[in-house]
């Protein structure tokens, strides 16, 4: 079994748990008494390679990351550093988040914010958007094409908007056939879990030019935020080394300075 599926496994208990505590009619009940959703694409198309900031404890690679305390703290100070939008896992088992997590970024920010998780079911949708996310990840490899198709349409339908993550040209050209406005090209291969930064400028001539592109994983700092932006990067979303570094704020703040600079030629 691949660590994709592996997750996937312990999600679906989970979620099965979940389900059984809080019924669907109840959830869509919160849901509608929600802030209504921010427009993720309008956030990601500004001025500049936009920055998503992850609040991000631990990985199925690397393990313990950070403590994070604070999430809320940790989204603030990615917003007052200029992020464009927060992801926050929300996975419990592998990358030590939660539901409370995204509860607690979203009553602390003013930018969108997308609920990462592994999503399989609707169920996770109306999660998602009654504790005030913006944006879902959907991501291709855990999803059949008739299930990717529903849940793009489903997420759209209830205001939430998808990014859907792809690792290869096959997976890309899947996200575009589901109708993603957003694609994520993941550099990290969650079946060997390994970083190819070559990923991005490899799977990006699938997708069409007016849907936001975003590089995923491994982006230590400025230089690689350049590179993704030269080979037309519209973001970047970047976890571990926000979390793991001194100041996060100043770090995003770096990141924002050199997705912005004049020089650069970013988008396709
Ligand atoms: O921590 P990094 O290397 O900066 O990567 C962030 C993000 O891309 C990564 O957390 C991620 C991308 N796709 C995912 C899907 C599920 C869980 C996590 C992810």
């Amino acid at each position: 079994m691949s660590v994709l599926d592996e997750i996937i496994e312990g999600v679906r208990a989970d979620l099965a748990e979940r389900q059984a505590r809080v019924s669907l009619d109840e959830l869509k009940e919160t849901a509608a008494k929600a802030p209504q959703a921010k427009d993720g694409v309008a956030a990601l198309k500004g001025a500049g390679v936009s920055v998503i900031c992850e609040v991000k404890r631990s990985s199925p690679s690397k393990g313990a990351l950070a403590a994070i305390a604070d999430p809320a703290g940790l989204a603030a100070d990615y917003e007052s550093g200029g992020a464009s939008v927060i992801s926050v896992l929300t996975e419990q088992r592998r990358f030590g988040g939660s539901l409370d997590d995204l509860t607690a970024v979203r009553s602390r920010v003013d930018i969108p914010v997308l609920r990462k998780d592994f999503i399989v079911s609707s169920y996770q949708l109306w999660e998602a958007r009654a504790h005030g996310a913006d944006l879902v990840l959907l991501i291709v490899a855990a999803l059949d094409q008739p299930a990717l198709v529903s849940l793009v349409e489903r997420a759209e339908s209830i205001g939430l908007t998808p990014l859907v993550e792809a690792h290869d040209e096959d997976e890309a050209a899947r996200a575009v056939d589901a109708g993603a406005r957003i694609i994520g090209v993941n550099a990290r291969n969650l079946k060997t879990l390994e970083v190819d930064r070559g990923t991005f400028a490899r799977v990006a001539p699938e997708i069409p030019d007016h849907i936001v592109t975003v590089a995923e994983s491994g982006v230590r700092g400025p230089h690689d935020l350049i590179a993704y932006a030269n080979e037309g990067a519209d973001a970047v979303l970047v976890g571990e080394s926000l979390v793991t570094g001194r100041d996060p704020r100043s770090a995003v703040a770096d990141l924002v300075a050199a997705g912005t600079h004049p020089a650069l030629r970013h988008g396709r």
